[in-house]
């Protein structure tokens, strides 16, 4: 087992830096953007460019593996997370940004078995970072080991959130009514990358207390949430229970003290797992 998760993550970090030259390069060029589930979900050729760069390199090497791609979910394959060694990729975490050259870009590929996460790695391609985490193993930037934040008081602490691409209105009440609760308690900040990818490694490098969202999908938090692991954070849902993978929903801190704090100001809403097939043939 030791050398299998070694060999996927050294795949795995060769396959997202040749995929960050992809979209630097891309940057440059006029970017065709698309909408998928609203109109502020937006998607490019890039996305799918790369996504397919990376599948088809791990199928290469590890033919027996399956796959949970954000682009490959969004033209019609299953989302559902099994106990087979699972590769999880978001090509482009932050598509947003990427189509404004606001400059937090992320690959975030995670590696699950019995529905673990095992390996993550998250480029974040524009600041060239290449954050990396085993289970067990630690969790690092550019090779030099990560720790949380060691604030407890959840008053001197920056919250990272987003504020995603769902705009009903009970969902923007929601999201408006966390986030004056939180800036009320007081904190110091609430900031926000525009990648729950860069949030988490952010959490990870002890740059900000916690990062929290509902609404993002498994191939935004796969990688992430094993660096804030490894980094010595915690990662539970919203509501203070456990955290599930294809909830929808994360609440990542440094330590319990500051995620407690934060549940009790979060007004949690329970969008459509990402495993729950909802029209006939659509997996979302
Ligand atoms: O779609 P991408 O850019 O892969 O992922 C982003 C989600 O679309 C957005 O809803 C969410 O708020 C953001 O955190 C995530 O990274
Ligand atoms: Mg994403
Ligand atoms: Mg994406």
């Amino acid at each position: 087992m030791a050398d299998i998760l070694q060999n996927v993550m050294d795949h795995a970090v060769a396959v997202a830096r040749k995929a960050g030259e992809v979209v630097r390069e891309a940057l440059s060029d006029d970017r065709k953007v698309m909408t998928k589930s609203s109109a502020v979900d937006l998607v490019t050729q890039t996305d799918q460019k790369v996504e397919k760069l990376i599948i088809q390199s791990v199928k290469e090497k590890f033919p027996q593996h399956r796959f949970i791609g954000e682009e490959s979910v969004a033209a019609g394959e299953p989302s559902i997370l099994t106990d087979d060694p699972t590769w999880i990729i978001d090509p482009i975490d932050g598509t947003t940004n990427f189509v404004h050259a606001f400059p937090f870009v992320a690959i975030s590929i995670g590696f699950t078995i019995n529905k673990r996460v095992e390996v993550g790695v998250v480029y974040s391609c524009l600041e060239d970072k290449m954050f990396t985490a085993r289970r067990g193993g630690g969790a690092f930037c550019n090779g030099e080991p990560l720790q949380v934040s060691d604030q407890t008081d959840v008053h001197r602490s920056i919250i990272a959130t987003e504020f995603g691409s769902n705009r009903d209105p009970e969902v923007v009440d929601k999201i408006f009514s966390s986030l004056r609760n939180i800036l009320s308690l007081p904190v110091h900040g609430v900031r926000g990358a525009g990648t729950a990818a860069v949030n988490l490694s952010l959490v990870a490098s002890g740059c900000v207390e916690a990062y929290y969202e509902m609404g993002m999908h498994v191939w935004d938090i796969a990688a992430g949430s094993l660096l804030v692991l490894e980094a010595g954070g915690i990662v539970m849902d919203v509501d203070g229970g456990d955290a599930d993978l294809m909830s929808r929903r994360i609440l990542a801190a440094n330590n319990r003290s500051v995620a407690l704090r934060l549940v009790e100001q979060i007004a949690p809403y329970r969008p459509d797992r990402d495993d729950v097939k909802k029209i006939s043939g659509k997996w979302w």
